[in-house]
This record gives structure tokens, sequence and C-alpha cells, in this order.
């Protein structure tokens, strides 16, 4: 589905690569959550899957079509076909969760609709029930910045999920929420997940939260990919590598 060959990334005037040489390919039905500590790399690798990031070299493919050099129009079709889920939420605070929601279907039609914000009953229909989905429908017309950061990832989740997408993408979704609700957030995205055959992948911080939940674990260290398999493979030293300082830091 998606295939990475000899994907590297450097910033302009950086001395090191953000993401080095990595070739991976991802099919539907991985749950994959990809772990590094803070500038491993995780954001770039994902914003290379959706086409939001120049490529130093390498290509990312989609079901064989290079996403890493297509034009402006033929990258919107592709990032419909991609959810995308936030730490930030980057939701319209003074807007409702319905209002909210519904900006995930804006890809789709034109921009003279989507100004005069006319939907049809279908489109309404259909974002009423995502949002039940994610258990919020007693808070339709509630505005965003009246809700809680769970609350906020779920109309997050529903404005990803309102686009039917194939596959979810999230950056650090859960780093600003606590435990309890990373973990209901986790539940909810994997319910979805399984429900939808989605292709899942997720940056995420919490290593308790890839074993309890993904199917696949990537771990990213200055941008090199050190380990990828089964949550159960990846023992103490696994972890300690991950973690442990890196030669880039200070540099
Ligand atoms: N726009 C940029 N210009 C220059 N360097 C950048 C830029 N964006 C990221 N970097 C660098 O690239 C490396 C990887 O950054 P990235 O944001 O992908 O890491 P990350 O693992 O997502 O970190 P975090 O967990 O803190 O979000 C870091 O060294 C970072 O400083």
């Amino acid at each position: 589905m998606i295939e990475m060959k000899n994907v590297s990334v450097r910033y302009p005037g950086t001395k090191f690569d953000a993401l080095s040489d990595i070739h991976l390919t991802f099919e539907k039905g991985d749950f994959v959550c990809i772990l590094g500590k803070s500038g491993a790399g995780k954001s770039t690798f994902i914003r290379c899957i959706n086409g939001l990031q120049q490529l130093t070299q390498g290509e990312v493919f989609l079901d064989g079509k290079q996403v890493s050099n297509m034009k402006e129009e033929q990258l919107r079709q592709v990032r419909l076909e991609m959810g995308m889920i936030f730490q930030h939420f980057n939701l319209i605070p003074r807007m409702s969760v319905i209002q909210n929601v519904l900006t995930g279907i804006f890809g789709y039609r034109s921009n003279f609709k989507n100004l005069i914000g006319l939907f049809s009953a279908d489109e309404l229909e259909q974002a009423k029930r995502i949002i039940s989905e994610v258990g919020l429908s007693d808070m339709m017309d509630r505005r965003v910045e009246r809700l809680s950061g769970g609350q906020k990832q779920r109309v997050g989740i529903a404005r990803a999920m309102v686009q039917q997408p194939r596959i979810l993408l999230g950056d650090e979704p859960v780093a600003s929420l606590d435990p309890g609700t990373s973990n209901h957030i986790f539940k909810l995205l994997k319910e979805m997940h399984q429900r939808l055959d989605l292709l899942t992948i997720i940056n995420v911080h919490d290593i308790d939260l890839a074993k309890r939940y993904a199917t696949r674990v990537l771990a990213l260290k200055d941008g090199k990919l050190i380990f990828d398999g089964h949550p159960d493979e990846f023992a103490e030293s696994n972890y300690k590598e991950t973690y442990e300082s890196s030669d880039h830091l200070f540099i």
C-alpha cells in the first residue's frame, strides 16, 4: 500500500539527515506506532507519507503511484485518502463540534459550497453518525473551545474519519493528554482501525500504549530506523537504544 524507498530528508542549513535512508512498506491492516525521542524524526516521517515533506533523496509510493513528485492537485486527492490527527488538535475553537467535523469534507467539495457552508442532508447525516461513534453525540453544537483535551481529540478523529480515509496518520495525538484519556483515545483509534480496516500510523512517546495497541512498532533514532517488529519483540535493550542520549543533540 505505502512504500518508502531510500527516503532521506535533510533540512536546509543542518548537518545531519532528519531521516536517513528509510526503506519500508506498510500494508492495510497494520497499526503502526513510531517511537523515538524528541528530534528523532517522527514528524518528518509522517510528513513524508502525506506528501507535505520535500525529500532530499528517495521516493514514497501509494499503491504504486509516486507521491513524492506529485503536483498539488494530485496530492490533494491523495491526502483525501489520508486522515490526519494532531497533537494540538488543529480545530477552530469558536466553531461547534459538528462545524469542525464538517471541515473534514471540504476537500471533496467546491470552494463555493465550502464558502457558504452548504452541506447536503447526507453529509450532515454522515458527520452526525461519526460524532456519535466517537462518543460526542450530546455535544454536537458545543463550541470546541469548551471541550476537554480528550473530547477535542475525539473531534479531531471524527474530522479525519468523515473524509472516509483508507489511511489514518497521527502526529503525537495523545502527547497533550493524561494517561487515562490517552488510553481511551487509543482504544477508539484501534476500534476504528479494526472496523474499517485502516492502515494506521501513529507517533507516540508512550511505549506502553505502543505495546498495548500496535501490531508493529518502529523506532527511530537520529533519523535512522533502529527497530521494526512486533511490539512483543521490543525489549529493554531496544528501549535503551531508542531513548539513550543522541550524538546529534548538542551539535
Ligand atoms: N523545518 C526544519 N528546519 C530545520 N530542522 C528541522 C526542521 N524541522 C525539523 N527539524 C529537525 O529535524 C530533526 C527531526 O525533527 P522531527 O520534528 O521530525 O522530530 P520528532 O521526532 O517528531 O520530534 P518531537 O518528538 O520533538 O516532535 C530534528 O533534529 C529537528 O530539529
